[in-house]
């Protein structure tokens, strides 16, 4: 199958953004936002339409956790559709012409690479403090919401380990500096993980219902409504820590918190037949139903800020 129906070692990925944004310079550009623990650079695809300059921003990122393969490849097709939807498609014109998109394909570089390399199921960054027996922290539990409560680990051999403190992780204190210096502007926030086939909310860190809930639960059952009519797969919604568990530190929270009131954890396909190791002839279908979730999300937030 085609490139987009594959999944890619990091390299390959880093030679498509180079490729696919030296195609496009009218609709492209790579930002560089930082360097994981290992040095590795963390890109920004900063994707606009053609037209006006949008004054609202949006934000989608991939890769949290390394095994979530599924991840990545939804944002790398994700590019390369909107790309070739826009003037095409009306709701991907829509969102191009008012949104600037900013995507960051493979948030968890080292730990992809290590999933590539060493260990398939590896979730968390690569990341070594001096005393701790263990590698790696978790990045959704290392931003600053709610920071290491019930939920997450202060046990650095833990898959959830919070790390030592709130953006300890370079990969995490990356995403945050570039985030608050947008947010004015940013006014939607999408991480994307898999797998269980849900749509999540604030919060995960406590079960108090955000100021927005009903609007954020109206939002999440129309999105999963319509992928339910269009493609019989079944996706729940929900906030977070009554949906899928209580647990602090995520990006989603933080973001949420930051003041961008539409912030969403999309777990993707599917519900355990294959986990974390989806095959990739699943790629194209899972990546379809999520763009109609998020196009259902994004043309309610243009209408709505
Ligand atoms: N705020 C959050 N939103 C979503 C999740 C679920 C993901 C699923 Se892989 C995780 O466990 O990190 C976890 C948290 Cl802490
Ligand atoms: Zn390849
Ligand atoms: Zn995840
Ligand atoms: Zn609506």
């Amino acid at each position: 199958g085609s490139f987009y129906e594959q999944y890619h070692p990091l390299e390959e990925i880093y030679s498509w953004i180079n490729k696919i944004s030296h195609e496009h310079p009218d609709m492209l550009e790579i930002i560089l936002i930082g360097s994981s623990f290992e040095k590795r650079p963390l890109y920004v695809l900063k994707l606009t339409g053609r037209r006006n300059s949008p004054k609202r921003a949006m934000w989608i990122d991939c890769g949290i956790h390394s095994r979530e393969w599924i991840s990545p490849a939804f944002c790398i097709w994700f590019v390369q559709n909107a790309i070739d939807s826009y003037n095409k498609n009306p709701e991907i014109t829509q969102m191009l012409d008012n949104m600037e998109i900013y995507v960051l394909p493979v948030m968890n570089a080292d730990g992809y690479v290590y999933t590539w390399t060493t260990r398939r199921m590896w979730r968390k960054n690569r990341s070594r403090y001096e005393g701790n027996n263990c590698v790696g922290t978790d990045l959704n539990r290392n931003f600053d919401a709610g920071w290491c409560t019930k939920g997450a680990s202060h046990d650095p051999c833990d898959n959830t380990y919070c790390g030592p403190y709130p953006e300890s992780e370079p990969e995490v204190s990356a995403v945050a500096k570039f985030l608050r210096e947008k947010k004015d502007s940013m006014k939607l926030y999408f991480t994307i993980h898999s797998y269980g086939q849900m749509l999540l909310f604030p919060y995960s860190y406590s079960y108090n219902q955000a100021p927005n809930h009903d609007e954020l639960q109206h939002l999440a059952d129309e999105a999963t409504q319509k992928i339910q009519r269009y493609y019989r797969t079944r996706y729940s919604s929900g906030p977070g820590a009554t949906t899928i568990y209580l647990a602090p530190g995520g990006s989603d929270d933080w973001a949420y918190d930051l003041g961008i009131k539409y912030s969403f954890t999309i777990e993707l396909r599917d519900t355990g037949r294959y986990g974390f190791l989806l095959p990739p002839q699943l790629i194209q279908p899972t990546c379809l139903e999520v763009l109609t979730a998020i196009k259902t999300i994004t043309s309610h937030v243009i209408k709505n800020t």
